[in-house]
């Protein structure tokens, strides 16, 4: 099995576990990135199902609109039973690694407002340990030498991501060789530093449900 039918395979296991909870009042929070896509895609096929969607990236907002999928502003949503979005890394207990699309502050609103957050992910993403990735810190742009500094005080290597803008009109530095074993600790340090808008850590609010594509089939991990 290729990774992209892993990752196909999920995105339907994620279809299967919302679809019997969803009513034509049901707004969807959808994540960003190649697996998120797998599920917008597989999502259209059930769109008089539900009635819409929160995107966490302007292209998941393009990607839903071109399917005929209303997007509305989180602002006027007042209940979001599921959020679903792909990972850098999960480690057992669903801390996550995610940014490396750049749409980690959305990601993060939309993960917080959501009563159930379902991560989508093929095998290689379950790491025991965080941190082999690096870590995706939004930062904004006057801030940046003087957030680097902090992350160096930290054990980090930020290492500038040459010719992004967020949505947010932010940069990011990846972070490496943070050594990650108090992941709610780090969030929160680095969440501390003036200039960052947030990381890429998602340990304060972990995903509730790992759907992981194996070769064996689909693995669910938590709720
Ligand atoms: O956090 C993200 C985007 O900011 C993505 O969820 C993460 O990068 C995983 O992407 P993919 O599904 O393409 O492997």
């Amino acid at each position: 099995m290729t990774q992209d039918q892993l990752k196909q395979a999920v995105a339907q296991a994620a279809i299967d576990v919302i679809l019997p909870r969803l009513d034509k009042t049901s707004i969807i929070g959808v994540g960003t990135g190649s697996t998120a896509n797998f599920f917008i895609d597989l999502l259209a096929q059930h769109k008089m199902a539900f009635d819409g969607a929160v995107a966490s990236s302007e292209a998941t907002a393009q990607r839903l609109k071109s399917h005929g999928i209303p997007v509305y502003d989180l602002n006027s949503v007042s209940d979001l039973e599921f959020y679903v979005d792909g990972a850098d890394e999960s480690n057992e207990r669903l801390e996550l690694i995610k940014g490396g699309g750049a749409a980690l502050t959305r990601e993060k609103i939309v993960a917080a407002v959501a009563r159930t957050f379902i991560c989508i992910a093929d095998e290689s993403k379950l790491v025991p340990l965080l941190g082999t990735f690096p870590l995706p810190v939004e930062v904004i742009p006057m801030a940046r030498s003087h957030v680097a500094r902090q992350l160096v005080k930290l054990g980090g290597d930020p290492v500038y991501r040459e010719g992004v803008l967020t949505d947010n009109g932010n940069i990011i530095l990846d972070v490496y060789n943070l050594q990650i074993d108090s992941p709610v600790k780090l969030e929160e340090q680095i969440n501390a530093i003036v200039g960052v808008v947030t990381n890429g850590l998602f340990a304060a609010r972990p995903a509730d449900l790992l759907l992981l594509g194996t070769r064996d089939g689909v693995k669910r991990l938590g709720a």
